[in-house]
């Protein structure tokens, strides 16, 4: 099958390296285009970004030129959008408008009614909703999201418990730095420190979930019906979100039941690429997960939970650049290919 055209928007970004990381030798897309601000356009990719990553830049990419975050001059099927959330406002619609697939990582459109907000593992289903956003919309293209950061690390190991019914939730997260950008928190900030503030953060993690874990009746996504209690810390990590969790249930299951359930969880994707083999890996030592040790399970995929104790409360965590960001974006977007929409 001939490769299909990808490109990044905010390709010089935390992100948006992340995604080159991603895609540079994806077996069904190839990269085509990178695109990010006047500042850096018209740039060799080498001269405009700052290269972060501990894997290797190849050559090829490097030279590439970069390009506006304008249709016009972004040759993709697909793009991939790392943008800061003010300016994907307007250019995601435009790309959907002139044609492309839009897999998006910022949190613009994800809780608009008719844009899909999708974990693979959770809820495959609601990109039938594509259908009523391109008739509603008039576009050619559409626009699909993934979530914020830390609800991605939750709703995933809440799925499996949806079954015994979910009442409450409440979740402490530790953040990592770079979930804020190479620039977002200052190292004299952050050093030997806890900052007890995320803006927008709890409002997100406490609003996403329920669009994620509900249901799509053909025309609208009903919402799952519980409630979410959050607060958010940067702690001094570089990558791994680690987050703790309470969770009443309706079945009052043991600790063991819900071993079980995660234990058994099997979305069944394991034909797209990116899929880890194990969407939650549990783990049984007193002190697991930590983010140093496990936040590259699956290829930064997977989410590890532990200490699931009776409450029922437990830890999760798993890699936000990767799992919670741009490797969320190209699960969606393998998602779509498999869906046939691309
Ligand atoms: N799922 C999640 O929870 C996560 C989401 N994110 C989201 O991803 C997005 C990117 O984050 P991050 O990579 O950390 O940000 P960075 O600041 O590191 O990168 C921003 C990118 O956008 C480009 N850009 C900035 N302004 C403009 C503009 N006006 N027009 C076109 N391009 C522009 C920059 O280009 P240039 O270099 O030329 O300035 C750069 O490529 C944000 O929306 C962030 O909130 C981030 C982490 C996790
Ligand atoms: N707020 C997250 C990262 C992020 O950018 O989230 P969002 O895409 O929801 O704005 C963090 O700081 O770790």
């Amino acid at each position: 099958m001939a490769k299909i055209k990808a490109g990044v928007l905010g390709a010089t970004g935390a992100v948006g390296q992340r995604f080159i990381e991603g895609l540079k030798s994806h077996p069904w897309f190839e990269l085509t285009s990178l695109a990010a601000s006047e500042r850096s356009a018209g740039k060799k990719y080498r001269e405009a970004a700052k290269w972060r990553l501990e894997s290797e830049l190849p050559d090829d990419i490097a030279e590439m030129t970069v390009v506006n975050v304008d249709p016009r001059e972004v040759d993709a099927d697909i793009v991939f959008s790392a943008l800061p959330a003010a300016d994907a406002m307007s250019v995601e619609p435009a790309f959907a408008a002139a044609g492309c697939a839009v897999a998006s990582n910022t949190s613009s459109y994800r809780m608009v009614e008719d844009v899909p907000l999708l974990i693979p593992e959770c809820n495959h289903e609601h990109l039938d909703i594509i259908k009523v956003q391109r008739e509603k919309r008039g576009w050619e293209g559409f626009l699909t999201t993934n979530p914020n950061c830390t609800t991605i690390m939750f709703t995933l190991p809440l799925k499996p418990l949806m079954k015994f019914g979910i009442e409450s939730v409440h979740m402490a997260s530790m953040q990592a730095v770079s979930g804020a950008g190479y620039e977002g928190v200052p190292s004299m900030a952050i050093l030997g420190n806890v900052i007890p503030y995320i803006g927008g953060e709890e409002e997100k993690c406490e609003t996403e979930p329920q669009k994620i874990l509900g249901h799509f009746d053909g025309e609208r996504i009903i919402n799952a019906n519980f409630s979410i209690s959050a607060s958010c810390h940067r702690v001094p990590v570089m990558d791994g979100h680690t987050e703790a969790l309470w969770v009443k249930m309706r079945d009052n299951p043991t600790p063991e039941e819900v071993r079980q359930a995660m234990l058994d969880f099997d979305p069944g994707l394991d034909d797209l690429p990116t899929s880890p083999k194990k969407a939650l890996i549990v783990k049984d030592e007193p002190d697991r997960p930590q983010p140093r040790l496990d936040r590259m399970r699956g290829n930064g995929m997977s989410v590890s939970v532990g200490r699931i104790r009776s409450g029922i409360r437990f830890i999760c965590m798993g890699h936000n650049t990767v799992r919670g960001a741009a490797g969320a974006s190209i699960l969606n977007a393998e998602l779509l290919v498999k869906k046939g929409l691309l």
